[in-house]
């Protein structure tokens, strides 16, 4: 069976998780993880789910960005990366995916995506989840002190990141704006999209950096510049 032809079927299968938890009136405490996911790779998705099960968070919403403020015009077509987020979530009950970025034709900004959630969802507790580096940038975001107002900020450690780097930032962060920033150490693994996208590109194996079905996609797609197909 073709990739493409599978992710109609996670289009279904998401929607029906986001009617069913759109239902639950109760308060709910949400993880959002925000990212260009370019592609998604198992990093994102062991740090999501380490996260979910430490904080006993309820959901995890992924919103792949649509057109994000910090990346260069020519990324990936974002509903390739927003089709790649379906299929390595669609196993997992907790795991949701929002198109609210990506349908977005303007740039796409937390702030705003924030502001979005809290009219969609009444009651909910909003956790971000953010890699310690990009929490170290957060100074540069539109609207910086409405964004700690809407949401208790995760900073997740990284590989290749200064922990000690990222904690003295924090903790000027919640003094400055009276944030709400937990720091947590996340077993991770080092690997990122850029490193992905480098394998691709020399025909190198991405094999269980991603999951099989992005692989398949990628292959099927033929995303970034792949020299051969397999
Ligand atoms: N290996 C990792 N461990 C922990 N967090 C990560 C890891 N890779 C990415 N993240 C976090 O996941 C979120 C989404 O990341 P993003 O989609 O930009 O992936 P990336 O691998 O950093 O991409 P790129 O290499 O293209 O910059 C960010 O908050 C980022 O800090
Ligand atoms: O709102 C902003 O100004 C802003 C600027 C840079 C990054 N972000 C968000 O930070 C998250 C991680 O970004 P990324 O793409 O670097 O992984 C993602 O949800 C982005 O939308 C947000």
């Amino acid at each position: 069976m073709r990739i493409n032809d599978l992710v109609n079927d996670c289009k279904v299968e998401n929607t029906s998780k986001l009617e069913q938890f759109k239902k639950n009136n109760k308060t709910t405490r949400i993880g959002i993880m925000g990212g260009t996911f370019n592609p998604i790779h198992y990093a994102h998705l062991a740090t999501a789910e380490f996260i979910r099960d430490k904080y006993g968070l309820d959901k995890i919403l992924f919103i792949p960005s649509g057109n994000p403020p910090h990346k260069p015009e020519d990324i990936t077509n974002k509903y390739d990366r927003y089709n790649m987020v379906l299929l390595a979530t669609v196993n997992n009950k907790d795991f949701l995916v929002l198109d609210l970025e990506v349908n977005r034709n303007v740039r796409t900004y937390t702030v705003d995506t924030l502001r979005q959630l809290k009219k969609i969802y009444k009651n909910i507790e909003i956790y971000f989840i953010t890699g310690a580096d990009a929490i170290c940038d957060i100074e540069q975001w539109k609207d910086v002190q409405e964004n700690f107002k809407l949401a208790t900020f995760i900073a997740a450690t990284r590989p290749g990141i200064s922990v000690l780097k990222a904690q003295e930032k924090i903790e000027q962060l919640i003094k400055k704006y009276n944030a709400k920033i937990l720091s947590v150490y996340v077993p991770s693994l080092d690997i990122s999209s850029t490193y992905i996208r480098n394998q691709l590109r020399e025909n190198k194996s991405v094999r269980y950096l991603v999951p099989e079905s992005v692989e398949k996609y990628i292959y099927e797609n033929k995303l970034y510049d792949m020299e051969m197909s397999r």
